[in-house]
């Protein structure tokens, strides 16, 4: 085996190849922290990923490490959701969303309609997920040390009620977030069962995290769309895409730019997924006004004002920091 840090250099300059004109040239300041400078601009030096991994993410976006999540915290995982479906705890501050199917029908949703819970960060056992050493340790490659876990979700996509409403638009995910730098944003996103294409698994454009945010809206289906589901507009769908088929504790590492959603849930079954935003103790917010971001600020501040009786004086900067943890180093400017 060659030494790492020939192999490193191979794959410096593959990017060179690929890259040559698309990147700004480094300033010295940069050349000095980062060795090799602007080169892997998606990845930070560690001692985890295997040249070919840091190579991947570049090239692509994600990373999938298989078997990652073990079995026991998964089944773990699963009970605390199963105990607030059945109301039996009360989680301040989490969001309990039903698919839009069901929640416009007359029928009378039991504990099985619930699509999905956000806003976890109150709840020990789920939280758990974001603060695990194996999950971490990957984080760290692609953010740095200080590391704030921001949006946690657990996903049960259920099974599609006939209108297709349990498919997820393509979308960014750095559409939602109103902090920067992008680089310095990754999603840890884990398998909690067998997820493929016949229960909705995701759906990503590979290097699609090398472009920029792009404008998102409702996408125009029959069906109806779930609330604050927004995709790329003018989606393309033929550009080519894979399909993350993963087994249960699988986890997938994916940049905030990369362009991903799932399909449809074809089986009678409840897909669940459970995952993680991270981003840098360093980033710090921005101001979406006049940006592509002000239609789901918008949202964002009529949903908060109508579940908190509250008005314009909470902010979209407010309600991030508000639910950001720090689950490694230092809280710098987050
Ligand atoms: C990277 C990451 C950030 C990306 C994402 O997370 S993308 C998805 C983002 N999703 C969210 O942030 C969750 C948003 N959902 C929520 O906040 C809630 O579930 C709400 C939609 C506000 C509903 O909550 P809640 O008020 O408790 O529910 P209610 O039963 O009282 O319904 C109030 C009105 O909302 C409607 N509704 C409920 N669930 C959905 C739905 N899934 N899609 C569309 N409309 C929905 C419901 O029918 C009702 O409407 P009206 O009867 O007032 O017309
Ligand atoms: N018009 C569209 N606009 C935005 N996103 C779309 C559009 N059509 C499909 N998608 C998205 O493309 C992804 C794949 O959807 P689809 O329902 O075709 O699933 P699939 O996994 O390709 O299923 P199958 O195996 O049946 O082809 C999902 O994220 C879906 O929401
Ligand atoms: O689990 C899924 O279907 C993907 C969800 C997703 O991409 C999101 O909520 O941002
Ligand atoms: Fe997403
Ligand atoms: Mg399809």
């Amino acid at each position: 085996m060659s030494r790492p840090s020939a192999r490193l250099r191979v794959i410096i300059n593959h990017l060179d190849r690929h890259s040559a004109g698309i990147r700004a040239a480094p300033t010295s300041a940069q050349t000095v922290s980062y060795g090799h400078p602007q080169r892997l601009r998606y990845t930070l030096d560690n001692d985890l990923l295997t040249p070919e991994q840091r190579l991947f993410y570049e090239e692509n976006g994600f990373l999938l490490i298989r078997n990652l999540v073990s079995t026991q915290d998964i089944d773990r995982f699963r009970k605390e959701f199963e105990r607030i479906c059945r109301q039996q705890i009360k989680v301040p501050g989490l969001v309990v969303m039903r698919d839009v199917a069901i929640a416009k029908s007359e029928f009378v949703p039991d504990q099985r309609a619930v699509s999905k819970v956000q806003d976890f960060q109150e709840d020990p056992e789920l939280f758990r997920y974001c603060s695990l050493p194996k999950i971490l340790k990957y984080v760290e490659c692609f953010i740095g040390p200080n590391i704030m876990a921001m949006h946690t979700m657990l996903i049960n996509k259920p099974p599609d009620a006939g209108k297709k409403t349990s498919r997820h638009p393509m979308h960014q995910d750095l559409h939602y977030f109103p902090f920067r730098p992008v680089d310095r944003i990754v999603c840890a996103w884990t398998a909690m069962e067998t997820v493929n294409r016949q229960n909705g698994c995701l759906v990503v454009l590979p290097g699609s995290h090398k472009g920029t945010l792009q404008e998102h809206d409702y996408p125009e289906w029959e069906g109806g769309v779930n609330k604050m589901y927004h995709g790329v507009r003018d989606y393309d769908p033929e550009h080519p895409r894979v399909h993350l088929e993963m087994e249960k504790g699988d986890t997938v590492f994916f940049h905030p730019l990369l362009i991903h959603g799932s399909g449809m849930n074809q089986t009678p079954g409840f897909r669940k997924a459970i995952s993680c935003h991270y981003a840098s103790g360093d980033c710090y917010y921005i101001d979406v006004k006049g940006t592509t971001q002000e239609n789901i600020e918008k949202e964002v501040k009529e949903i908060v004002a109508r579940r908190h009786g509250v008005g314009d004086e909470v902010t979209f900067k407010d309600t991030w920091e508000i639910r950001g943890r720090l689950v490694q180093g230092e809280r710098i400017s987050m």
